[in-house]
């Protein structure tokens, strides 16, 4: 490590040495040695007064909005609806997602197309929160509009995995805009219900990138008294924990809608979940401890415990027996989980891991199987040990380091 360090003339107190240990301390077992290599940055941040285009205008994306023209920043909220664009610029208020807000004065909403290059080279941040099989089509348009040599600080908060191509957001950004995209964008996740950030409820987060320096620009920008970012390393392991938590949170949700009580769903679903994503995370590459951070097992017990959560109102509404067509055609929102499981159940196929309780709720949502069955299953399973972690394979993480140029 000091011969590295020694070779490479880096000073010890340099940002770059702190992030020099900290991948070889906590990041994914894959993860590059990022001080080998140029690492591609943003724009310069302003002090104050950023000006930040928020790329959905969904839940999630209105309350980022409001949270961000709270603290003084230029805010544009783009929605693909004509009348969502214009009814917000006239009350501010969205009359599709948090109804019954009202909005900062500080944000403007535009649309319903997408914004044309020279708005796109205005701004200083770019925050996508687009569910995640929508998110290929809008790059792909929007990287016509990017810069690379001026590139605003990108955010992502999507918790999913892509349907058909079983890739995370990173691998959608690589694919779009280029692996120097990818490196640079940053990524929040944890336990953050929409309601309760617009209400200012104390929330905190992770905030992950192979660039420690967009992840540090992120926290800058979010960081409040009443929201905290947390920094690291480990965007493959952060990403995965959103997604996956939301499968979890459907059959967390199954179980109180069979009737079944706290021990089950403590036990059986949220401690074994947890076991469960972390096997699938080290198996795919990323770093176990990231599953014990805020994104992982923060966001795994909010989720399963709350019917504020789409996910587990789609497990809740299974296990008292409606059809998931009427519950998914009634929901209002999207509930990432139910397009995720079929990339979760491709991905434990292919890495060979065992997974049941992921299983079984890939068979009830795709292949019938009644939810008191899937339960049943679960608990006629022999004895095994608690935890056995998979040897770190890394394939896919592997697999889509090289893609961004990464040497493994
Ligand atoms: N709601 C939350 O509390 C919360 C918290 C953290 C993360 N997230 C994540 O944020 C993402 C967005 O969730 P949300 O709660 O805002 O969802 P939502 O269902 O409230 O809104 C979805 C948004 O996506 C837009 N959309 C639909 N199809 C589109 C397309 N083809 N192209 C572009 N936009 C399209 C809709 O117009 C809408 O604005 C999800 O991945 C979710 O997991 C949500
Ligand atoms: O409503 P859900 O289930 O999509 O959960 C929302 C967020 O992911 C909570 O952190």
């Amino acid at each position: 490590m000091l011969t590295l360090l020694t070779r490479v003339r880096i000073h010890p107190r340099s940002t770059f040495t702190r992030q020099a240990f900290r991948v070889f301390s906590n990041a994914s077992p894959v993860s590059p040695l990022p001080f080998r290599f140029t690492m591609p940055t943003s724009k310069p941040q302003p002090e104050s007064n950023s000006k930040v285009l928020i790329l959905g205008a969904g839940n999630f994306g209105s309350c980022l909005a409001e949270h961000l023209g709270d603290s003084d920043h230029r805010v544009f909220l783009w929605s693909r609806e004509a009348k969502v664009v214009e009814h917000f610029n006239l009350h501010h208020k969205n009359t599709k997602y948090l109804t019954e807000h009202n909005f900062s004065k500080n944000i403007t909403a535009v649309g319903p197309d997408l914004p044309d290059g020279d708005f796109i080279n205005e701004m200083d941040v770019l925050l996508f929160a687009i569910p995640t099989q929508f998110l290929r089509e809008n790059l792909t348009i929007l990287n016509r509009s990017l810069h690379k040599t001026n590139l605003p600080l990108l955010i992502f908060v999507n918790k999913g995995i892509e349907i058909g191509t079983d890739a995370l957001t990173l691998e959608i950004i690589a694919d779009t805009c280029g692996a120097e995209v990818a490196k640079a964008a940053t990524f929040i996740s944890g336990p953050s219900f929409a309601k309760e950030i617009v209400r200012r409820r104390p929330t905190s987060v992770s905030v992950a990138s192979f660039t420690e320096a967009e992840a540090n620009k992120t926290s800058d920008l979010f960081h409040q008294p009443h929201f905290r970012c947390y920094t690291g390393s480990d965007p493959i392991g952060i990403e995965l924990s959103g997604a996956l938590k939301n499968v979890y949170a459907i059959a967390a949700g199954m179980s109180d809608g069979l009737g079944y009580e706290n021990n089950t769903r403590a036990t059986v679903i949220i401690t074994r979940g947890l076991a469960e994503m972390t096997c699938i995370g080290t198996a795919y590459g990323a770093s176990p401890l990231t599953f014990l951070g805020l994104a992982g097992v923060g966001d795994l017990f909010l989720t399963c415990s709350s019917s504020s959560s789409r996910n587990y109102t789609v497990g809740y509404r299974l296990g008292q027996g409606e059809p998931l067509q009427k519950i998914i055609a009634t929901l209002g929102s999207v509930a990432e989980g139910v397009s995720t499981t079929k990339g979760v159940k491709r991905i434990i196929d292919k890495l060979g891991v065992n997974a049941p309780i992921a299983e079984r709720v890939y068979e009830v949502l795709y292949n019938d199987k009644a939810t008191l069955t899937a339960v049943r299953e679960l608990m006629d399973l022999p004895p095994s040990r608690e935890l056995d972690l998979p040897p770190t394979a890394g394939g896919p993480a592997k697999q889509l380091m090289e893609k961004l140029g990464y040497p493994v």
